[in-house]
């Protein structure tokens, strides 16, 4: 049985992963923490899941990778300087992993490996997330994380930027730009999390739109970072490299 402590346990995604962990046969559920409880309960684990806020997550790895700790990190705000920040915590306490991944759900992940794939054939994309209005950052950890991958696409085959004959706008009227891709940020109430990478060519638009319809629907992935996070080699990015694409 593994040993796993959850960290935002009583948060909208936690308790979902709380349930998981508990009804799954091979892992044993032995913290639930939130916020003020104190960490110290967390030493028993073998793994951590952390669905937190991006303000206190580095706080939590830093406390798991310091005792030997593995995580298993869903929360978001990971940039470039926070991710190197980490991987030094990991280097600093050999035989200790991380997996961050900016979406557990399944679909999602294909939806971000379907764009990267298409994006090369397409002189345009722009990024559209829609979330609930409790959602404390913008644009999202999984809009950011495709800009990026298509961003990448694009120039291994060599592509600039989208075409764009902006010149006058009011503020934010065109998004915010991650790697260069423009990416649209709405707050609605009754949504949960959706998304739609729009990709248009001569002609042609090709929409790759992802609905998360529950929360329950990341504790699949979630389950299967925490399985496989002992093995992995210090810190992993994206449930992709656990999946077989
Ligand atoms: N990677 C993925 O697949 C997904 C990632 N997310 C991300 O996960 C994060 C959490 O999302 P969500 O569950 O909707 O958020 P919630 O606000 O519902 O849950 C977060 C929980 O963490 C608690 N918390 C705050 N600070 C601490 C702390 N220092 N220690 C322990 N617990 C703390 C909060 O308490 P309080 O409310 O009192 O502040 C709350 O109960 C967000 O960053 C979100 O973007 C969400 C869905 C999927
Ligand atoms: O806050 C959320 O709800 C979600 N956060 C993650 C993100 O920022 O990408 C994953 C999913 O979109 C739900």
């Amino acid at each position: 049985m593994t040993k796993v402590g959850v960290l935002g346990a009583r948060g909208r995604v936690g308790v979902e992963v709380c349930k998981a962990v508990h009804a799954a046969d091979d892992l044993e559920l032995v913290a639930a923490v939130d916020k003020d409880d104190p960490l110290e309960s967390l030493a028993k684990a073998e793994v951590v899941v952390d669905f937190t806020h991006p303000d206190v997550v580095m706080g939590n790895m830093r406390w798991c990778i310091d005792r030997g700790i593995h995580t298993v990190v869903g929360t978001t705000g990971f940039d470039a300087r926070r991710l190197d920040q980490v991987r030094g915590w990991l280097a600093a306490n050999p035989g200790t992993n991380s997996l961050i991944a900016p979406n557990f759900g399944i679909a999602a992940v294909l939806m971000m490996h379907f764009a990267r794939q298409a994006a090369k054939y397409f002189e345009s994309v722009e990024i559209v997330e829609l979330h609930h209005p409790n959602k404390a950052d913008a644009p999202s950890g999984t809009a950011r994380r495709t800009a990026e991958l298509v961003a990448e696409a694009r120039r291994e085959a060599g592509l600039g930027s989208s075409p764009d004959a902006t010149t006058s706008q009011l503020d934010g009227a065109r998004g915010a730009t991650v790697d260069d891709v423009h990416v649209h940020a709405v707050r609605l109430a009754g949504l949960i999390a959706h998304q739609e990478v729009i990709l248009g060519g001569e002609g042609e638009i090709l929409t790759i739109r992802h609905d998360t319809m529950n929360r329950a629907s990341f504790t699949p992935g979630v389950l299967l970072g925490v399985r496989r996070v002992g093995g992995l080699d210090g810190l992993t990015v994206g449930l992709e490299h656990l999946l077989d694409l």
